[in-house]
């Protein structure tokens, strides 16, 4: 067997850049809470954690752009919480949000975390955002972390 890569969940000299949508706010906070709470526990100083706040999902992967072009950050992390109306927008903002950020992180070489959210309902979208399903801005933070630290192995 070649080599085998594989990173630490130690964040102690990592820059992380956080963008958040504003829609749905009292569910993305919480997720932001969760993100905040990932990073710090796994030896991320909150100074070196910054937060942009966009309108919506939709315009995560422009922001995350400009930051990671800063090439200040080791990994960023997109959250959001897009939940399903009664016209077809859903589809639209969740497929521009994930295709964004894919291809953010595929342009810049900074990893770029989908902490977005999708849900049919509201009730799933609070499962996901600290209650009985966890929290998916706390595990986008787990994966920020492993993923920078891997983004130096290469
Ligand atoms: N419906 C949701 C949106 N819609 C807003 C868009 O993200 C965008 O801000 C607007 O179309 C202006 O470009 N955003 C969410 O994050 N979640 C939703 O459920
Ligand atoms: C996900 C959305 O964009 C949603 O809030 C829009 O709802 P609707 O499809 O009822 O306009």
């Amino acid at each position: 067997m070649g080599q085998v890569f594989e990173a630490q969940l130690v964040g102690t000299d990592l820059k992380i850049g956080i963008v958040v949508g504003r829609f749905n706010e009292f569910l993305t906070s919480k997720l932001l809470g969760g993100a905040m709470d990932g990073l710090k526990r796994h030896g991320v100083s909150e100074e070196d954690i910054d937060v942009a706040w966009v309108p919506g999902a939709f315009e995560v992967p422009f922001i995350a752009k400009k930051m990671a072009e800063t090439k200040k950050y080791d990994a960023i992390i997109g959250l959001g919480t897009v939940i399903r109306g009664s016209t077809t927008h859903y589809d639209y903002v969740c497929n521009e949000a994930a295709k964004g950020i894919a291809n953010v992180g595929l342009t810049t070489g900074v990893p770029v975390m989908f902490g977005i959210v999708t849900t049919e309902t509201i009730e799933q979208a609070i499962e996901r955002s600290g209650t009985k399903s966890g929290n998916k801005g706390y595990d986008a933070a787990v994966s920020a972390i492993e993923m920078a630290n891997l983004n130096r192995l290469f």
